[in-house]
């Protein structure tokens, strides 16, 4: 081990710091070392600067990443822990996702203090989220539910929901199990009827691909059946260019040594969707996702993702 600290880059916000936690508990149990051998470095994004617009305004998730893998470029920290959700497909040059935690839950979560589900909300309630995924299966099972826009962090939306500004809000339970905040979750949304982004509930590690001495360090902590998933996943969502404007939705789960895949595209007010599946030998997980992204893209014909 080396003897200088081993700098974690994360953005500021309480899910990214409590995912920078993790990560380093599991290291320094995987390597029997104490706190001193790390430091966090909080990097304020621009993503965290815009408060007032959807992502899809304002250009999307590199926003999120940019300053932290400048960071990383610069030498200025080792790793980078990020929700694998908010990453985009290509990544800089000279980075790379070198480790993936064990996935959690990859549900999306419904909290309302009004109705037990989505679909025992009154006629007409409103939801608050800004999701363009989550605004298009509501829309999809209930054309009637008005989706509001509902950014900042988890406690603000968590407060304007007791307050009552809107019925019902969804978030990934991944993320409310991270802040300790899993007793809010009404219910659960099963992935059949309510698929969720593509790398929902993994956290991911970037690091510097000729990096071994930190390399060697996160193989420890690497769980290679979450890296299978998501790269069926990101495979998928690369066909698909999957910009924040288009409602995307993908899942590969194992069994063993098959993995299956689920892929659903959407207009964004749910009047039309089309969805895949596939399934194959986990080593041939790239090809599998890629092949139901092509799949979708040309069941929607021209138009659909530039109209959405
Ligand atoms: N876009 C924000 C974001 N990025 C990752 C998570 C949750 C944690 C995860 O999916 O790993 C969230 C919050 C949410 O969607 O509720």
């Amino acid at each position: 081990m080396q003897s200088n600290p081993l700098r974690i880059g994360t953005r500021g916000s309480q899910l990214a710091l409590a995912q920078a936690n993790e990560t380093r508990d599991r290291l320094m149990a995987a390597h029997g070392l104490s706190e001193d051998a790390f430091e966090i470095v909080v990097i304020k994004t621009s993503g965290d600067k815009i408060q007032d617009r959807p992502l899809s305004e304002v250009g999307g998730k590199g926003l999120f990443t940019k300053e932290i893998e400048e960071a990383l470029l610069d030498g200025r920290i080792d790793i980078a822990v990020h929700s694998s959700k908010d990453m985009p497909t290509v990544l800089p040059d000279g980075l790379a996702l070198t480790a993936f935690l064990p996935r959690e839950d990859v549900r999306d979560a419904f909290l309302s203090p009004k109705a037990k589900t989505l679909t025992d909300l009154k006629q007409g309630a409103v939801v608050g989220s800004s999701s363009l995924r989550r605004q298009a299966m509501i829309k999809r099972i209930r054309p009637d539910i008005e989706v509001v826009m509902y950014r900042g962090n988890l406690q603000t939306r968590m407060r304007k929901l007791a307050e009552g500004a809107v019925d019902a809000t969804l978030l990934a339970a991944a993320g409310l199990r991270r802040l300790g905040l899993e007793g809010e979750i009404t219910s659960l949304l099963e992935t059949d009827d309510f698929l969720p982004a593509v790398g929902q509930g993994a956290i991911c590690i970037e690091s510097r691909v000729g990096d071994t001495a930190t390399l060697e360090k996160l193989a420890a902590i690497h769980d290679q059946a979450t890296q299978v998933r998501l790269d069926a996943e990101r495979a998928f969502l690369a066909v698909l260019d999957g910009s924040c404007r288009t409602p995307i939705g993908g899942l590969a789960t194992l069994d063993g040594d098959t993995l299956q895949f689920k892929g659903i595209v959407l207009k964004p007010d749910g009047s039309e969707a089309h969805e895949a599946t596939a399934s194959g030998l986990a080593a041939d997980a790239i090809r599998i996702g890629r092949s139901v992204g092509e799949d979708l893209k040309a069941r929607m014909g021209p138009g659909f993702l530039a109209e959405a």
